[in-house]
């Protein structure tokens, strides 16, 4: 059957590509910027604070929700959309690199990876099929299929070897959810390391089988950031030209304009979440740490380019005493916040590709975050 294209490139600047992706659940501007939800949520923000940010598509977290409250009660209560009262597209990723992340005691084979759940023992197999069907009862719009990402440094034996398993297992994946068998798109995961190589013979093998989208997988698990660099510059623009690009994990804001400079169109990282938690604030002039004494008295505005809630209503002074009383709205104001900054700095990268100014905003990120260099 004649596949309608789900994306759409509607303007270049170099290899950043200002693009639509279209989804069961509505179309995403790319590039974007995609929050994190953790065990069924964004941590710290409800959906009427994430739509007020700009969210438009937000992760969802296959292994948690599996593990608790189950992916069959999330199908039987109408689905993760429903569950979670999100109306808008939610990817999710397969799981297999929560249970590396999260796991002592697993077992990697042929078959899928056997581990114990990090709530009760119990014993799981998440095979190629298996995390197709649970992505299908969560309903996802976009599914990632089952992947080893091999660890940070991994010798290229290693590499070269994972890849294969990594390609059968995507083979399965697609197996289980052929083109065309329903509204979910279906995203393969490039592996390969950090040698150039081995990234395009898993390209090609991917390709073969073809997917809706691709993933750089691999990447942002304590390699060199220079290698992760050289990677992102050969492998972004090699993607697939007419299909969505998502870079894994990635990252810190001048990371994410890289990446957008390298034909990167999706992205996601728990670092606006995550460091919203520990008082780390990403601004216009670079980060701020609130819990810092000289905001004692700052009656400024966290950040006075940012136009959210917070940066509209409270001052640093406030900001700082609510995270030293460890106040609960600590938590929420700051992630408000810092999700407003990643999602204003990809809506930026898009009017900068519309504009042929891409280099301009790398030049900005690259001065407000010089420790982020590689
Ligand atoms: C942080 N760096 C990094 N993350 C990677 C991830 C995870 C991406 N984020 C998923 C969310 C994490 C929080 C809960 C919800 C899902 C990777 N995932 C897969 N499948 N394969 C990778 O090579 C892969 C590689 C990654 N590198
Ligand atoms: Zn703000």
């Amino acid at each position: 059957m004649e596949r309608q294209n789900i994306f759409t490139i509607l303007a270049r600047d170099g290899h950043a590509r200002r693009g639509r992706l279209s989804t069961a659940h509505g179309t995403v501007e790319t590039p974007v910027f995609m929050p994190v939800g953790t065990v069924g949520s964004v941590k710290a923000v409800c959906p009427a604070d994430l739509k007020d940010v700009g969210a438009q598509i937000i992760l969802g977290n296959t292994y948690h929700l599996y593990l608790r409250p189950g992916d069959e009660l999330v199908a039987r209560r109408g689905g993760l959309h429903r569950f979670m009262r999100w109306d808008g597209p939610i990817l999710t990723d397969s799981g297999g690199f929560q249970v590396f992340s999260l796991n002592e005691l697993r077992r990697l084979g042929e078959e899928g990876v056997e581990f114990r759940s990090h709530l009760d023992g119990s014993r799981h197999l998440f095979t190629p099929e298996k995390v197709v069907s649970i992505q299908r009862n969560l309903g996802s719009d976009v599914m990632m299929v089952l992947d080893e990402c091999p660890p940070g440094g991994s010798d290229r034996d290693y590499v070269a070897r994972s890849l294969g398993l990594t390609t059968r297992w995507a083979r399965r994946c697609r197996e289980a959810y052929p083109a065309g068998a329903g509204e979910q798109h279906l995203f393969g995961i490039v592996q390969g390391g950090i040698y150039e190589d081995l990234r395009e013979e898993s390209l090609a093998q991917l390709a073969g089988i073809g997917f809706e989208g691709y993933a750089l997988g691999g990447l942002s698990v304590g390699e060199k950031k220079a290698d992760m660099y050289r990677i992102l510059a050969h492998m972004g623009p090699r993607l697939p030209e007419n299909a969505p690009r998502y870079l894994m994990g990635v990252g810190t804001p001048l990371d994410i304009v890289t990446g957008i400079e390298n034909g990167i169109d999706m992205f996601d990282c728990v670092l606006p979440t995550r460091n919203a938690r520990n008082g780390t604030l990403y601004t216009s002039q670079g980060k701020v740490n609130i819990k810092r004494a000289e905001f004692r008295e700052d009656d400024s505005p966290l950040d006075p380019a940012c136009s959210c809630y917070t940066c509209r209503t409270f001052s640093r002074a406030y900001l700082r005493h609510l995270y030293v009383a460890k106040e609960i709205l600590s938590f929420r104001l700051n992630t408000i916040h810092n999700l407003r900054y990643f999602l204003d700095l990809t809506a930026r990268a898009r009017t900068a590709i519309e504009a042929g100014t891409m280099a301009a905003l790398k030049a900005e990120i690259a001065a407000a975050y010089p420790e982020d260099g590689a």
